[in-house]
């Protein structure tokens, strides 16, 4: 892969103290990741990935090692990141695996409330949000809230969410873990879609080797430490 990477991770590391002891959760992880790319990352439980995630989303600093985004230096040990929180709005889209929708509000509301909060008017915003519902297969429930939908409809209403202000990076945590097959296979040939059609890079944790031929690549952890090669190809994908 060619070109300035949207995300450089080097040598992060991320440790906790955990009593006497000292849980090195990342273990001097380094990658880049380009525009246009997606990737799995992928390894046993306990061996780092969703750390690997809250550290490239910003969500928390590393303990040592420095993240880039667009070449700039943005997270690095003790740095403030409350003061990035529009960075990471404008830069980022996040989906956990629990869809943490706000049960007063109907789908569409759900994910234009993301856009109305950078600024979009409301009326484009929904206008926006019901056509990445409609995307997402949900054109039906536009108007449902949270309680009258199942767990995968919450979720792709949750990705509908992250992918709302068209950030160039997505960050997946497990998004399919609730879902059946056909639907979680429906949100990463999304992810997929999203990756090849707006240039977003898209990291996605997951356990399920049924998505392995969507990835451009895998990042493989254990035990806080990248496995595989950054930049190693999985599989050409066209
Ligand atoms: N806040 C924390 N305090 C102490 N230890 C932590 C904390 N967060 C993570 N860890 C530890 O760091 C290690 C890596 O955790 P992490 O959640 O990143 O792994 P994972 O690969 O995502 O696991 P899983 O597949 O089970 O979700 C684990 O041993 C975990 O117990």
């Amino acid at each position: 892969m060619t070109g300035a990477p949207l995300l450089s991770v080097r040598n992060a590391a991320r440790h906790y103290q955990s009593g006497e002891t000292v849980v090195r959760a990342l273990d001097g992880a380094s990658l880049e990741a380009h525009a246009g790319e997606l990737i799995g990352i992928m390894g046993p439980s306990g061996s780092g990935k969703s750390t690997l995630l809250l550290i490239c989303g910003l969500l928390e600093p590393p303990s040592a090692g420095e993240i880039y985004i667009r070449d700039r230096l943005v997270s690095y040990p003790g740095a403030d990141l409350d003061k990035l929180r529009g960075f990471r709005r404008d830069h980022i889209g996040f989906v956990f695996q629990k869809a943490n929708l706000i049960p007063f509000l109907t789908a569409t509301e759900n994910v234009s409330i993301a856009l109305e909060i950078a600024d979009v008017e409301a009326r484009a915003a929904r206008g926006y949000a019901t056509q990445l519902l409609g995307a997402l297969d949900l054109g039906h429930r536009i108007d449902n809230r949270p309680s009258r939908l199942s767990g995968g409809e919450q979720q792709r209403v949750a990705v509908a969410r992250a992918l709302a202000n068209d950030p160039p990076l997505i960050l997946a945590d497990e998004p399919t873990a609730a879902l059946d097959s056909v639907r979680g296979r429906q949100v990463m040939e999304l992810f997929r879609r999203i990756a090849v059609e707006r240039s977003a890079c898209v990291m996605v944790v997951t356990h399920d080797p049924r998505s392995l031929d969507l990835f451009d690549r895998v990042i493989e952890l254990s035990d806080g430490r990248i496995l595989s090669e950054p930049s190693q190809p999985v599989q050409a994908h066209p």
